[in-house]
């Protein structure tokens, strides 16, 4: 794993506020020059904003992996200059969201993309389990978040949903897909999602919880939901890329 994520949060958190945003800090800091310029070439550049889940998520297979990264990052808010819209970014991102991901030689977009690219090409510390049961069950859980959950609650969606019907809408369908993930959770998990090893099912659940917390989702019927996001938290990989240890965090109803 990255060698920085032993470092403090705060210590980090205003070390990317003020330097090239890169996760590799102690790497970097016992690196020559030299070296660490052909490091900054070969390094692959992250688009991300703090609050998407999905770019949390290829975050995590970074960091899991020790792969070093720089992050630029772009908003999902129209608001803010640094947005998803612009024509710029639209060559980067066709879907004009994120993540994105500049890596040997190519720019990838949508995180279940990315996360497979990385775990084909980076294999080390493999994040799919060996069997192709456990597989199925990693790819189902993976699907349940991806596809039946976060594409139906984002930002994009509930903006078109409005102010007045956007939390219960969200919650709807958070709900939906968690009881349907608890369930699957039951039979398959051990310390982690599938078994006890992390895989795709975890890197992908983590960042969901968050959503379900941010739009105030009760988790109290969901027991294992609960009881994996904290084991996982307390992970480097997790807590290191978590939202609130982001250069563009910025904190908003205490959320
Ligand atoms: O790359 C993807 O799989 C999907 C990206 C988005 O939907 C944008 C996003 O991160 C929204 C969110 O998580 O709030």
């Amino acid at each position: 794993m990255a060698g920085s994520l032993r470092l403090p949060p705060m210590f980090i958190k205003g070390f990317l506020r003020h330097s090239a945003m890169t996760t590799t800090l102690v790497p970097r800091l016992a690196m020559s020059s030299k070296a660490a310029a052909a490091e900054d070439q070969k390094k692959p550049l992250l688009y991300s904003f703090w609050s998407s889940s999905c770019s949390w998520r290829v975050r995590i297979v970074l960091s899991f992996k020790g792969i070093p990264f720089d992050l630029k990052p772009i908003s999902l808010s129209k608001r803010d200059t640094n947005n998803c819209y612009t024509d710029e970014f639209h060559q980067i991102n066709p879907m004009q969201r994120v993540p994105s991901l500049v890596i040997d030689g190519h720019t990838l977009s949508d995180s279940v993309a990315i996360m497979h690219y990385l775990e084909e090409t980076r294999p080390e510390h493999p994040l799919l389990p060996e069997s192709p049961y456990e597989r199925a069950k990693v790819r189902e859980i993976v699907e349940i978040v991806c596809s039946s959950i976060q594409p139906l609650q984002n930002v994009g969606v509930l903006d078109e949903v409005g102010d007045k019907g956007r939390l219960k809408w969200a919650q709807l369908w958070i709900k939906r897909g968690f009881t349907a993930l608890e369930s699957v959770l039951s039979t398959t998990s051990g310390k982690y999602s599938v078994g006890d090893k992390i895989t795709l099912a975890d890197v992908c659940l983590v960042p969901q919880v968050f959503n379900a917390k941010r739009y105030k989702v009760d988790l109290t019927p969901y027991p294992n939901i609960v009881r994996l996001n904290e084991e996982l938290l307390g992970n480097p990989a997790f807590s290191s890329s978590h939202p609130h240890t982001q250069p563009d965090y910025i904190p908003k109803n205490g959320f």
